[in-house]
């Protein structure tokens, strides 16, 4: 049976084309799919590079790039260009098997005979090479092949490996990066092969069997199973997600744990689209009559959430299986259900004032009552009065002596009652109250249970997520990466019955952001270790990006109304470049600086809303740092990064009260602005009024 896939360069192209030229490719597209082993629409050209690789006739002006391999019926749709650019890429361009990896490669040969060429006649006037220190069996364990071998052996600078990175295939030029940036054999191997889309390389590569290499290569070309597939993938083309998956994801999302499992990994790695395809896999191999939950932290993610999932799960009978929805709406349902009542949950500025009122012969304020039980009673499940006596409270700043201890017990009991009496609750004391319900009654209500942005969950949250399903195979697979960190909740998931030994994989291909972009904001985070959910050290080296741009902006300024009058200007210049006002992104510390900036944006005739606010409401997004969190734009803007707001000393614990909070406090800030910054694909500008905030690079 012929098969028919399609490369991601294909797609790209596809999806830059005017529409009429779409349409025509939709229709050159159907009517090959539909009779392409005839082979009849495609025509051999006399001087390809290439005897496999044919063209297909899309308009006058368009061919379409097919490789026919001679073995096997299986046809690649490589690229689709205008017609003398699609003759120039035959007959440049030669396919192969990278012999160490076994996937599908493509090189400019007729610019590498050029580039040899020149090299040869530099290498006649140096005595030393570049890669003089490595041999040729260490060249070709890594892939490299003949023809290459010949190159590399004449060079003698690292700017001439720069130079062929466009000619050469991808894989072997990385291998030759990994080399001449000092690596081992074994090092460079290392790296290599987390590229590789099964758990180890293939024991023997036939260089002639595309089809496997192809299987072998799901971040360049994916297989169709048929025209409506097709049809699929051709009405979304920008979102490359759903289809060309790394092959670090691919091997994460598509295969049985024995426990519950974790993703880290930086920031736009994709660990939100690993999720998503886990979610994808689990509802296609479906067992169970429980549904499937797909969970975060707010509403406005999960509405992303939901949308992505959407586009990615076609059939209707696999999405019903699939709950989306935040874990406090999860909670909110199985609280309401249990006592045959509506709880009303509020917020801590709602709940303040009889907080006030019921501890108010404690000596401590309402707000100080009302974080000390969420944050150490309900944390630690603590229940009774000797509990808390001897709890310890980490990162609660300031030591509490029995008697003030005895004190807040008793203003939490006055409190709770009081709440209780109205019925009334905090967001996480129903997550206490659901995981206290299902562990009670043994309700198990979901078969797998998927979350994003797990390294902010409150510990009640996650007995709640514990309590959703039951222990076994498959039964929890987590997304997170503790250096995005931006409240208080430091868990470790082994106390909680958690384990994910063993079964924690790390992401570290960017995505999204640049290498300019990231490079930059990682120093944001400072040099303090940072533990994982799952207790041991994370790290961030070896988080790169294949992709370049501009350095991020920085600008101070002398005055808040100088910043803000650059902030406009640098707006307005994004919108004449032709950038969506909604891909524009602006955040700041505290809600009174991103107020003002939206309304300076609007006496500039800026049209904008807020970072939450749906795709279709028109406007540059404002909102606060905390509002950037698993957002993305294609120009971001934050501003206020002055010494007195970042960090944001009203939230950081005194370093005389408490040192060890002083410091979880400190990096919590730079991992807010850390956050904020890599939500920039393109652009980042940082400004600040009078002295800067110290965390900048
Ligand atoms: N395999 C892929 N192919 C194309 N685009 C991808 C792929 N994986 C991720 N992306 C894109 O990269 C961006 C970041 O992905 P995602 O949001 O999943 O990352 P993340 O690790 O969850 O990020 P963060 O932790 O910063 O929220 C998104 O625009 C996503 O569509």
């Amino acid at each position: 049976m012929p098969q028919l896939a399609i490369d991601k360069d294909f797609l790209q192209r596809y999806a830059k084309l005017d529409k009429r030229v779409q349409k025509a490719v939709d229709e050159a597209l159907h009517k090959f799919a539909t009779n392409y082993y005839a082979g009849g629409h495609l025509e051999k050209i006399a001087d390809a590079r290439d005897p496999r690789v044919r063209t297909l006739r899309i308009t006058q002006g368009y061919r379409g790039v097919v490789l026919a391999p001679e073995k096997g019926d299986t046809y690649l749709l490589v690229t689709v260009l205008p017609h003398d650019d699609a003759y120039a890429y035959i007959r440049n361009k030669r396919f192969s098997v990278n012999q160490a990896l076994g996937v599908l490669e493509v090189r400019d040969e007729a610019g590498l005979e050029t580039m040899s060429g020149v090299l040869a006649s530099v290498a006649e006037t140096t005595e030393t090479r570049l890669f003089d220190h490595v041999p040729d069996k260490h060249l070709l364990q890594l892939g490299v092949d003949q023809q290459v071998l010949s190159i590399v052996r004449l060079l003698t600078d690292e700017a001439h490996l720069d130079a062929l990175e466009a000619l050469l295939p991808q894989a072997q030029h990385n291998a030759l990066v990994a080399l001449a940036s000092g690596m081992t054999v074994e090092e460079a191997w290392e790296q290599l092969s987390r590229d590789l889309a099964e758990e180890s390389a293939p024991e023997q590569v036939d260089p002639d069997d595309l089809t496997a290499a192809i299987r072998r290569s799901p971040d360049r070309a994916v297989f169709v199973e048929g025209p409506e597939s097709l049809r699929e993938l051709l009405e979304a083309p920008f979102d490359l997600w759903r289809v060309f998956l790394h092959p670090q994801q691919r091997r994460i999302a598509y295969r049985d744990y024995n426990g519950p499992a974790m993703v880290t990994g930086g920031a736009g790695t994709g660990k939100t689209v690993t999720a998503l395809h886990r979610v994808a896999h689990l509802a296609a191999r479906y067992d169970s009559g429980r549904p499937i939950l797909l969970t975060t932290f707010t509403k406005s993610l999960d509405a992303a959430l939901r949308a992505q999932l959407e586009l990615l799960v076609k059939d209707p009978g696999q999405r019903d299986r699939v709950d989306v929805r935040n874990l406090d709406k999860v909670a909110y349902q199985v609280v309401a259900e249990d006592r045959g009542t509506d709880p009303k949950p509020c917020r801590a500025t709602v709940l303040e004032p009889l907080w006030d009122e019921a501890g108010a012969d404690s000596g401590f304020s309402g707000a100080f009552l009302l974080t000390e039980w969420e944050q150490v009673i309900l944390a630690q499940n603590l229940r009774t009065e000797r509990d808390y006596l001897e709890a310890p409270r980490r990162g609660r700043g300031g030591r509490l002596g029995p008697d003030q201890r005895r004190r807040v017990w008793r203003a939490v009991l006055a409190a709770t009652g009081r709440m209780a009496e109205s019925n009334l609750w905090s967001f996480t004391q129903i997550a206490a109250e659901a995981a206290d319900i299902l562990d009670r009654t043994g309700q198990r209500r979901y078969r797998h249970v998927v979350v994003d942005e797990a390294q902010d969950l409150h510990p009640a949250k996650w007995r709640l997520v514990r309590a959703l399903v039951a222990e076994g195979p498959d039964d929890l697979f987590l997304a997170g990466d503790p250096h995005q960190r931006i409240y208080d909740h430091r868990v470790s998931l082994n106390s909680l019955g958690i384990s994910v030994r063993g079964r924690s994989r790390r992401l570290t291909v960017s995505y999204r952001s640049t290498q300019e972009i990231l490079s930059w904001a990682v120093r944001v985070l400072g040099a303090a270790p940072v533990t994982g959910l799952d207790d041991l050290a994370d790290g961030l080296d070896s988080y790169t990006s294949p992709l370049h741009g501009r350095r991020p902006v920085v600008r101070g300024f002398a005055d808040r109304g100088a910043e803000l009058d650059a902030l406009v200007d640098q707006v307005e210049e994004w919108l004449t470049q032709g950038v969506e006002a909604a891909s524009i992104g602006i955040a700041a510390r505290t809600r009174l600086l991103s107020d003002e900036v939206a309304e300076r944006l609007r006496e500039a005739g800026v049209d904008c809303c807020s970072l939450t606010d749906r795709p279709g409401v028109p406007g540059v997004r404002v909102g606060t740092m905390h509002g950037m969190k698993g957002l993305e734009f294609r120009c971001v803007a934050v501003v206020g990064v002055d010494a007195d707001l970042v960090p944001y000393t009203a939230q950081v614990t005194d370093r005389a009260e408490d040192p060890v909070a002083h410091g979880h406090d400190l990096q919590r800030e730079r991992n807010l602005l850390f956050v904020s910054c890599t939500r920039a694909r393109d652009a980042l500008y940082v400004s600040y009024s009078g002295e800067p905030s110290p965390f900048l690079p």
